[in-house]
């Protein structure tokens, strides 16, 4: 992919029918569950992506062996019944959010000496609060520059038990990785949340994929969980379905082109709270045909929309895209916590639209984005895939749009481009 992508506008309405690759959330939950599980867990839809390949990658630092065939989008997972082989390690985890989170519970399960970091975007991202839910667990671990942020430490003589606390107010992902690894500890785990818990949506995730594994969890309170040691039995074959975020940017491109894109393999049940941000588009104007294996968008006039974003802020940024085109002003709320992802997103959002020449305000918690006549521009992406993925659609309708390092979506969607080309009709 050259250093800058020109996005080719479309000459009509787009129609067509997309598969996107598997779920990242998923894919690196049933590793992280396949990986304490006993036996070998067959994993079929992996998402193959930086995301994914830094989890499985660790796994096999870890002494666990993953066995990915790229061919086939399958892994093979040879479970360590909860006792990680390896000793000591060091993880490398370029800016995998999931990564991270998950792995730095997993490594407090283990004995030893674990030290996980990722670039220089991951080492302003907030991971402290977990930290601290381990230790009071009776781990030893540590953030080893004190920033609250990677690189982390744990020295780690199995996972004790007991009871902790976690934030909510930052990153869901905290919650779901102590929930992962509950299971495995030595006495039960009893956790309670503080605060108003962010992206809510993933903990089903988490529960469904432990679910798969054969592992429930008491919900004492509203905001109290309580696990029990128990060992994840693995299940026959684990299908992931696609990712419901990067279908967000095909539902889209629907709506702005006013044409009709199916997304297969996923329906309104999926296990991804994403998934409803068809629901934003239906508020917005557009139809939904919601089938068994498939969801269709068919694109109308847009109107803008007010919209509390906080369960499925991954898709601000496709959102922001589609009220350019929308009549009228619309404004995404209650996404604080997307100003620690990739990078800030509530500012790179803002920044990025008044660079086309539209006017936009930008809150400790929202923007409002007023759609005006749109000017070509070079859109940077802060090395965030969304931003990429995102603002390319705004290209399907002005011509000049260009995308500034279009192989930032390698995080998660190596070939995005392609994809989007080939449903635009525009692959040679
Ligand atoms: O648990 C997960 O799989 C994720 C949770 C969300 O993060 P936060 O909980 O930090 O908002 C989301 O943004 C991320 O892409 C994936
Ligand atoms: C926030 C994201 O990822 P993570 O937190 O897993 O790095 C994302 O994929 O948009």
């Amino acid at each position: 992919m050259p250093k800058k992508y020109e996005v080719t506008p479309v000459s009509g309405p787009i129609q067509g029918t997309v598969k996107p690759p598997g779920s990242k959330s998923i894919t690196n939950r049933a590793l992280i569950v396949a990986a304490l599980a006993e036996g070998t867990t067959h994993l079929t839809g992996v998402l193959d992506s930086q995301d994914t390949q830094v989890m499985i990658e660790s796994l096999n630092r870890l002494g666990i062996r993953v066995d990915h065939d790229r061919e086939t989008c399958s892994i093979k997972v040879a479970g360590c019944g909860g006792k990680i082989p390896r000793h000591e390690a060091s993880l490398w985890l370029e800016n995998s959010g999931t990564s991270i989170r998950f792995l730095t519970a997993l490594c407090a399960v283990g004995e030893g000496e674990f030290v996980l970091d990722g670039n220089t975007r991951m080492r302003q991202r907030p991971i402290q609060d977990l930290v601290n839910s381990l230790k009071q667990l009776g781990v030893d671990a540590d953030c080893a520059e004190e920033t609250g942020c990677p690189p982390v430490c744990v020295k780690a003589h199995g996972l004790p038990g007991g009871e902790t606390s976690i934030a909510g107010n930052v990153s869901s992902q905290y919650l779901s990785a102590l929930l992962m690894v509950a299971p495995a500890a030595q006495s039960s785990i009893t956790i309670t949340i503080q605060g108003e818990m962010v992206s809510k949506p993933y903990l089903d995730i988490t529960l469904g994929v432990m679910a798969q594994f054969g592992v429930t969890i008491d919900r004492v309170q509203e905001s109290v969980w309580k696990i029990q040691p128990q060992t994840y039995q693995r299940p026959v074959a684990y299908d992931i379905e696609p990712d419901a975020s990067a279908a967000s940017y095909f539902f889209a491109a629907a709506a702005i082109t006013g044409g009709r894109v199916t997304v297969d393999g996923l329906n309104q049940d999926a296990l991804q709270g994403d998934i409803n941000f068809i629901r934003v588009l239906e508020d917005m104007g557009c139809e939904i045909k919601r089938e068994r294996n498939s969801i269709t968008v068919q694109g109308k006039p847009l109107h803008g929309i007010d919209v509390d974003m906080n369960d499925i802020s991954d898709t601000a940024q496709t959102l922001a895209a589609v009220a350019l085109f929308a009549e009228g002003t619309t404004t995404i709320r209650n996404v604080a916590h997307i100003r620690h992802k990739e990078t800030d997103r509530l500012y790179a959002i803002a920044t990025e639209i008044k660079r086309m020449g539209i006017q936009v305000e930008e809150t400790e918690d929202s923007v409002t984005i007023h759609p005006g006549p749109i000017q070509p521009a070079t859109i940077e992406t802060y090395d965030d895939h969304r931003m990429a993925m995102s603002f390319a659609l705004v290209g399907l309708k002005v011509p000049g749009m260009v995308i500034a390092d279009p192989d930032c979506t390698i995080k998660t969607y190596p070939e995005f481009f392609t994809d989007l080309e080939r449903l635009c009709g525009q692959s040679s």
